[in-house]
């Protein structure tokens, strides 16, 4: 797809699949495209060029509304601020088509799940800001849609509130098969949630694919951090000497991080260090995560 608002190219020939019962996560930053993307995918945009399909149909306007009503989509409409939580929730439960009974009970299960059950008669626009975020995630979800869409779904929630809700997601994902696409800039510890990953930067789309091939792509080799008693300088010898030439070294804060083309060769290189008598007192698998990859991708590696 591509879309331009005039001059500006906000996504230009981008192209990707979402599997079913998947978790995709949508990355980029400011201004990247990732929200005119996910307009795109939900038919809220028409692309200048391309096209979408949803459940194996091409998105059109003929059939957007049947499509839409298997969509959760958290963003792009306001809560209605004078009636109270529970309404708000109601309202879209009709709106869905749901029957009165199969609300009720979404209703209380999506309060309880996101902890909103005791504000559920306060009035959204009295909510607070977390609170509010919260019920959008809730609206979203009420109709258990196949596909949910959701855009930065923690920002303004607190550490506790965060981690429930991303537990809440994942758990739609492993267990109700949900297909998710989350646009988010919280990327530590995100490979637990995406199976599947996309970054965009200026409208194109960098990198796609699989979390852990896209990982293992970019970063074959195995990383450790080291941590030694004296001098670090003495650890990078007996491990040069016992590995051989391929082992690449950096000490970051004092600390020897060092890649080895073969997970097999830590052996020697922990051998070779007690064999020289240098007290070890961590060897630790440094596993490359989305966010170093998001920094790898965006500032051309200063910040792998
Ligand atoms: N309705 C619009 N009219 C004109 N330009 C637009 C419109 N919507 C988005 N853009 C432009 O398209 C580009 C991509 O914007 P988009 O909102 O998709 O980025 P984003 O990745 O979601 O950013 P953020 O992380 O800040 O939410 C930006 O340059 C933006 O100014």
């Amino acid at each position: 797809m591509t879309k331009h608002f005039g001059p500006r190219k906000a996504v230009s020939d981008i192209s990707f699949e979402v599997g079913a019962g998947r978790a995709f996560g949508l990355l980029g930053p400011n201004g990247a495209g990732k929200t005119t993307t996910v307009r795109l995918l939900t038919g809220i945009l028409t692309p200048t060029r391309g096209s979408v399909t949803l459940f194996g149909q091409t998105l059109t306007r003929a059939n957007a509304d049947a499509l839409r009503a298997r969509i959760g989509v958290q963003t792009d409409t306001r809560l209605y601020e004078n009636l109270s939580a529970r309404d708000n929730l109601r309202t879209w439960g009709e709106l869905y088509g749901l029957a009165p009974r199969v609300i009720e009970r979404r209703i209380a299960e999506v309060l309880e799940v996101l902890r909103l059950a005791d504000r559920a008669g306060s009035l959204a626009g009295e909510l607070s800001k977390g609170m509010r975020q919260k019920l959008l995630v809730g609206r979203a979800v009420l109709h258990e849609p196949d596909l949910l869409f959701l855009d930065e779904p923690t920002a303004g929630l607190d550490p506790e509130a965060a981690i429930d809700l991303t537990d809440y997601v994942r758990d739609m994902v492993r267990t109700a098969r949900t297909t998710v696409v989350i646009c988010t800039h919280q990327l530590h510890g995100l490979e637990t949630l995406c199976d599947d990953i996309g970054i965009l930067n200026n409208g194109r789309l960098v990198v796609t694919g699989e979390v852990q091939t896209v990982l293992r792509q970019r970063w074959p080799e195995h990383r450790y951090l080291l941590e030694v008693e004296g001098d670090p300088a003495l650890a990078r010898e007996a491990i040069s000497a016992a590995v051989g030439k391929a082992v690449e070294f950096s000490t970051v804060e004092g600390q020897l991080s060092f890649s080895l083309p073969e997970q097999e060769t830590i052996s020697s290189a922990v051998a070779a260090l007690v064999h020289d008598r240098i007290p070890v007192r961590a060897v630790i698998p440094r596993r490359p995560t989305i966010q170093d990859l998001y920094f790898a991708t965006i500032n051309d590696g200063s910040a792998a």
